[in-house]
Parts: C-alpha cells; structure tokens; sequence
C-alpha cells in the first residue's frame, strides 16, 4: 500500500493551497494528479498545490502547480503560508524561500501577518513575455477581437515571477472577468498565458482588484497580481508606491520600495487543517515488473 501522504490546507485571503512536503515523503507531481487533488468535487480542492522541497540556497524550496496542473514561478499568497510554516520549523521569524522565480526573503510578525519581499518586478515586453515588441508595457495596445469593451484594449503588463495583464476600469462590478478572463489568459500575444486582472482606483493609495488567474480561473485573492497592479498603478500615476489593495477576499499591503525597486507584499496566511490524501487519488506506482 502506498504510504499515507500527509498534506495542510491552507490559504491566504482566500486563496488556497494543498501544501505537500517532498521532505517527508515522495509526493506525486504530475499534472493529472495535481489536477485530481485539485478538483474541489471529486478531491480536496483548491487553487494551487504547493509542493515543499530541500534546498541549500533557502530554508525551503517552494514549487508551485495551477489547478490545471501547470508549474509557475510565483504565488504570493502561498509565499507568506509557506514562510510561517518555515518560520516554525527554523525557529526564527526571518525566513528565505527559494522558488523557480528567485529566493524570496520574508518576515514572519507576531500580528499574523507576514512580509514577502517579491523581489523586482520586471517591465521590459520580453520579460512579461509578450510575442511583440512594445516600448510601454504600462500601456499596451491589445486587439480583443472578442472583446467587445473599448476600456478593456489597454493593459498595463508586467511580470512579478509570473506574467500578469491589468485592466484599469472606473467600477469593478461592471465587467465580467469570468467571461472575458479566459479569453485573454490565452490571447496569442502571451506565449505563457497571463493572468488577468480588473482594477479600480480608489484613492492615491487604494485600488480594488480582481483576478482571473492563469490555470486556476477567479479566486477570492491573487498575491502576484495585487504586486502587479500596485505597479502598475504607481507607474500610470494612478496612486502612490505604497497601495492598500483590496480584493474579495480581503486586504494586502504592497510597497514597491524607492530605494530598491522590490516589492513589499504584506498580508495574512492560515492553516485550515491537516490530513492525509485518500488512496484513490494518488496514481499507484506501477508495481515492479
Ligand atoms: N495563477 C498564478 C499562480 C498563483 C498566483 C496566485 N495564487 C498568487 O497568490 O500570486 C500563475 O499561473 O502565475
């Protein structure tokens, strides 16, 4: 019988996780098992599965799956549950996560609340990537085809690990991600898929966002997204460095730093509950011939 595979559920306003520990066991990576765990009907459910590995560079390495089962660089919201669990284990309150996108350092506070530095964000058209060439990834020009909704063919892009598209609009409710996200997270001119944001400005230092994400569909938060669109605001002039970002599920605070360029993700985490994975969803090992 294959070992009990152990997991924690947790999540960060919303957006949640099935944290696996290579350290502990061999755990299943491949898309269609990454999938089944996923599936909130049929497994535990949840956005992105984490998968904790060793490293030398880091006190873990965090790898990162969609819920279709697609490997990524960068989660925020996973990045600030994994430091409070590496927080406990190490004993100290500055931890370094290493993953596929670079190391990043975080701070775990006594409030519950963790600091991600999320590094650089990076702004030139081949970095996002798109597969043209655009001098302003602030502002680019998208032709929607589908899209019938003039406000939604400018974008401002810009990758934080992961490649993001931010809309800006004057009232959130009045668009439908849930349509138009799809469409977009697959447009041609995003070789890796994007994910797909609205944002509202609300003040010099508030917006409020709303996040299709590439390979997980809406969720109730997005980390990466809400550093995406506090830069993305600061370079437009919409608001300040510093932005209070408010999505559905609840609040982050991001500083993108003068002194530095890096981004400053803060917000919560949670661990919901632990278990372990039921038989029927890891594929057996085929037995030795
Ligand atoms: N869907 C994202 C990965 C998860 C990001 C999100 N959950 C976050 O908190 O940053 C992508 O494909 O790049």
């Amino acid at each position: 019988m294959a070992d009990q595979i152990h997991f924690r559920k947790m999540n960060g306003l919303g957006n949640d996780f099935v944290v696996l520990d290579t350290r502990v066991h061999d755990v299943p990576r491949d898309p269609e098992t990454i999938a089944a765990i996923a599936n909130r009907q049929t497994g535990i459910g949840c956005d992105q599965v984490i998968v904790l590995e060793p490293t030398s560079r880091a006190d873990m390495f965090m790898r990162i799956y969609n819920a279709d089962g697609s490997e990524v660089g960068a989660c925020g919201n996973a990045t600030r549950c994994v430091a409070a669990l590496a927080a406990v284990e190490q004993e100290r309150l500055s931890v370094r996560i290493e993953t596929a996108a670079g190391i990043l350092p975080a701070e775990v506070g006594a409030d519950g609340m963790v600091a991600v530095d999320m590094g650089v964000p990076r702004l030139r058209w081949d970095q996002i990537p798109l597969d043209e060439e655009f001098h302003d990834t602030k502002r680019i020009e998208l032709q929607l085809g589908p899209i019938d909704d003039p406000v939604l063919h400018s974008p401002a892009v810009v990758n934080v690990g992961n490649p993001h598209c931010i809309f800006f609009v004057d009232d959130l409710d009045a668009h439908d991600l849930g349509r138009f996200g799809p469409l977009v997270e697959n447009f041609p001119i995003f070789p890796e898929r994007a994910n797909v944001s609205l944002a509202q400005v609300t003040s010099d230092d508030a917006l409020k966002l709303r996040t299709w994400e590439r390979g997980a569909g809406l969720t109730k938060a997005c980390g990466t997204a809400a550093c995406a669109a506090a830069v993305s605001a600061a370079r437009r002039k919409l608001t300040g460095r510093t932005v209070k970002v408010s999505l559905p599920g609840g609040d982050l605070v991001i500083d993108w730093r003068e002194d530095d360029d890096h981004i400053l993700m803060i917000g919560p985490y949670a661990l919901d509950f632990e278990g372990t994975l039921p038989e029927g969803l890891v594929k057996q090992e085929s037995a030795p011939l």
